[in-house]
């Protein structure tokens, strides 16, 4: 197992080692080790295709692994894994927040708040409206409770989509390129969402094309490059002095315009 010093004394809430994994003959993660801490923001950067998505998936289980150690707040997922009692802890710990919102289009925005507490958690219809009208309040839609996410703008839709993360009172947030499928003025109003959730202090992990973005919320930015991760550190390091060779050919390309 890697000797993280980040992690001083706190037990991370993700630990990766050697995590490989394959799609068919492509090899699509190579040895990952990756260490987060409680409250650390990660942002996962890279070129299309590298593994950004695929490495994060694997962290809730919706992509399975073939080779290495993987552990989220304590509980293990294993090489091959199906289902399992600490996939089902892992995914009611872990929330996530996707590229194309994936709500639920017959239900009204409120319902698909407390849709997951009521059935996964457990709680009452009062109290999981209360959480999600506070939610709702805080990602700056409240107004929109009663609608259907159709009726939405994407910007609005995501802010649901974080909102409904939220409620499940989350450990760690992943974030798989939250604002890539939205129009560029509506960018603003999720990052807003998200870097207010980091200043709240929330453990997040965050794929994103955004640099700007990244350069600000980051504690720490992790290159990848075909499956490989080849440069990590602060954000200030990576972005104006990076080591490697990808590294500096990839940022040279995204940052020029
Ligand atoms: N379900 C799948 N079956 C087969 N190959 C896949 C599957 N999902 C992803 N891949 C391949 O795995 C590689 C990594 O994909 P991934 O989506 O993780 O990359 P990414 O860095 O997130 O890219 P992007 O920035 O374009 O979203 C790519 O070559 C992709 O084509």
């Amino acid at each position: 197992m890697k000797d993280d010093k980040s992690t001083s004394g706190v037990d991370p809430i993700v630990r990766m080692d050697k995590v490989n994994k394959h799609f068919g003959s492509l090899h699509v993660l190579k040895d990952i080790e990756m260490t987060v801490s409680p409250g650390e923001v990660v942002v996962i950067i890279g070129a299309s295709g590298s593994g950004k998505s695929t490495l994060i998936r694997c962290i809730n289980g919706l992509e399975e692994f073939q080779q290495g150690y993987l552990e989220v707040d304590g509980s293990q997922l294993v090489p091959h894994g199906k289902a399992s009692a600490a996939l089902q802890k892992i995914r009611t710990e872990v929330g996530m927040v996707f590229q194309q919102f994936n709500l639920f289009p017959h239900l009204s925005v409120l319902d698909n708040v407390t849709l997951a507490p009521m059935k996964v958690r457990g709680w009452s219809r009062d109290d999981a409206t209360e959480t999600a009208e506070r939610l709702l309040e805080r990602v700056g839609i409240s107004d929109q409770a009663a609608k259907h996410p159709g009726q939405l703008s994407g910007g609005q839709q995501q802010r649901v989509a974080l909102a409904r993360a939220l409620a499940m009172e989350p450990r760690l947030m992943l974030f798989d390129e939250p604002t890539s499928a939205l129009d560029p003025e509506m960018i603003g109003e999720v990052l807003d969402a998200m870097r207010e959730l980091a200043r709240e202090g929330m453990t997040m992990i965050i794929v994103t094309h955004e640099m700007g973005f990244a350069r600000e919320v980051a504690d720490r930015v992790i290159f990848i490059h075909k499956g490989e991760i080849t440069e990590e550190g602060p954000p200030e390091k990576v972005f104006d002095s990076p080591q490697n060779e990808r590294t500096q050919s990839f940022l040279s390309r995204v940052l020029k315009h």
